[in-house]
Order: structure tokens, then sequence, then C-alpha cells
């Protein structure tokens, strides 16, 4: 199951400066977005208004045909810091973060059980964050965020503080637990080939207030470095 999630004329201040003006982004029911941009352009300002964490000054955001008023378990979010709790195991953070469902004990287990093992972390489910390198800690966060079931996933560089090779493997992961659920994601990273691995279209935010500087569909198949070049010139990084 998945959510559209859309913004409609919307502003944000912190205090006097504005750091969206009129901005719009549709995120259509089941797509993979990736949203780029320098630091401080308003990326995660876009992602925490669609996580109801922000509340916009002007504008609209609707997940589905429901305004947005805060946070739901129909839309998960993963950071790039996990925060997990250093005293419960992998499967005691995920079942934590059930409680708010209501869900009885049993089903609480039953589910986190299953998301670790969807995120290949069947093996780690009692051990404790300590316990357990960056990369797995980032699969229990997912694995948090994947129980609830969402239909819209939120990802603020979720895979940043991660050595290349695992965040290579974290991005096939994420694919294929895309391409399996068909979940609406909004991706949000610094990195061109990292967006262009995932994701089907890449916007690219910037200015002050930052606005959407481009839209690119990104095709199927090997990477094309004309797409590549043409984002990099609207980042400002050729
Ligand atoms: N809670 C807040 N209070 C005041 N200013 C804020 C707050 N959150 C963000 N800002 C400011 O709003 C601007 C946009 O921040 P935001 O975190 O959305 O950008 P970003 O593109 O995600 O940056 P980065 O890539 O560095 O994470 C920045 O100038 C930031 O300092």
């Amino acid at each position: 199951m998945s959510l559209g999630v859309r913004l409609e004329g919307l502003s944000v201040r912190y205090g006097a400066a504005p750091v969206l003006e009129h901005t719009d982004l549709e995120l259509p029911a089941g797509s993979f977005t990736a949203l780029l941009g320098p630091s401080g352009c308003g990326k995660s300002t876009i992602l925490n208004l669609m996580a109801g964490f922000v509340r916009p000054t002007e504008g609209r955001v609707t997940a589905g045909s429901a305004p947005v008023r805060g946070p739901g378990p129909e839309r998960g979010v993963v950071f790039q810091h996990y925060a997990l709790f250093p005293w419960r195991t992998a499967r005691g953070n995920v079942e934590f973060a059930l409680k708010r469902l209501g869900l009885p004990r049993a089903e609480r287990r039953r589910r986190a059980l299953a998301a670790l093992a969807e995120v290949g972390l069947a093996d780690g489910a009692e051990k404790y964050p300590a316990q357990l390198s960056g990369g797995m800690q980032q699969r229990v966060a997912l694995a948090r965020a994947l129980a609830a079931e969402p239909e819209v996933l939120l990802m603020d560089e979720p895979f940043g503080a991660l050595d290349a090779l695992t965040r290579t493997r974290m991005q096939t992961l994420l694919r294929e637990l895309w391409q399996r659920r068909g979940t609406t994601v909004l991706f949000v990273t610094h990195d061109i080939d990292e967006a262009l691995a995932l994701a089907q279209r890449v916007v690219v935010l910037g200015g002050a207030p930052g606005r959407v500087l481009a839209d690119h569909g990104v095709p199927g198949g090997p990477p094309d470095p004309e797409l590549r070049s043409l984002i990099a010139r609207h980042l400002g990084s050729d």
C-alpha cells in the first residue's frame, strides 16, 4: 500500500528569514524520489513537513486526501542518526516503536521479528545497539520504520554515516524493499550518484529561500552521464 504526498504553496520561516517560499512538490503514490541540494537549502525541512514534525507558515501538506497535522504511523521516518535506545535489543527497539499503534504484545513481537528478517537482521534480533555495526544499526532503524507498515517512507540522508561498501549494500536493500512493498519513498541525499542509483526521479532544491530548481525522471538501466552532468550543473558542482 502506498499514499501520495503533496506540498502546495508551502512557505516556512524559522524566525524572520524564509527557508521555503511558495514551494510545490508532489510525490505520487508508490514513487521513489530523491531530493538533492546544497546544505541549508531546506531539504530536511521538506521532509519534516511531510513527516508532520514542522508546520508550514503558509500552504498545505496532504497525505492521500488527508491534511497532515502531525506525525502518523502511515508515514515512517529514517534519519542519518539511528537514535536507538542503547538499553533495548534490536527487537526491543522495534517493538517499542510499535507501542503507539496499540498492538498486542504478541503482534508487536511478530512484526518486529518479521521486519528485522526483512532487513537481513534475523540473527541480530537479541543484540544491543553497541554490539551492532553502524550498518546493522541503520538496518534496525529501517526495520523500526517498516514494522509499522508505513505507506510513505521519509529518509533523511539515511546512509550518510556509513562506509562505501555498507552504503552500497543498504542501497540495494532499500531498492528491493521498495520494489516489493511499493511504498512511496522520499530520499534526501547530498550524493548525486546515490540519488541516480536509487530513485525514479531526482528533484534538485536550491536557493535561499529554497525552491525546486530541477525535476528529472531517471531512466532505468545503466547510468546516464548526460543526466548526471545536467544535475551537477543545477547543483553548481559541475
Ligand atoms: N528548527 C529550526 N530553527 C531555526 N532554523 C532552522 C531550523 N531548522 C532548520 N533551520 C534553518 O533552515 C535552513 C534549512 O535547513 P534544512 O535543515 O531544511 O536544510 P538542508 O537542506 O536539509 O541542509 P543539510 O543538507 O545541511 O541537512 C537552514 O538555514 C537551517 O539553519
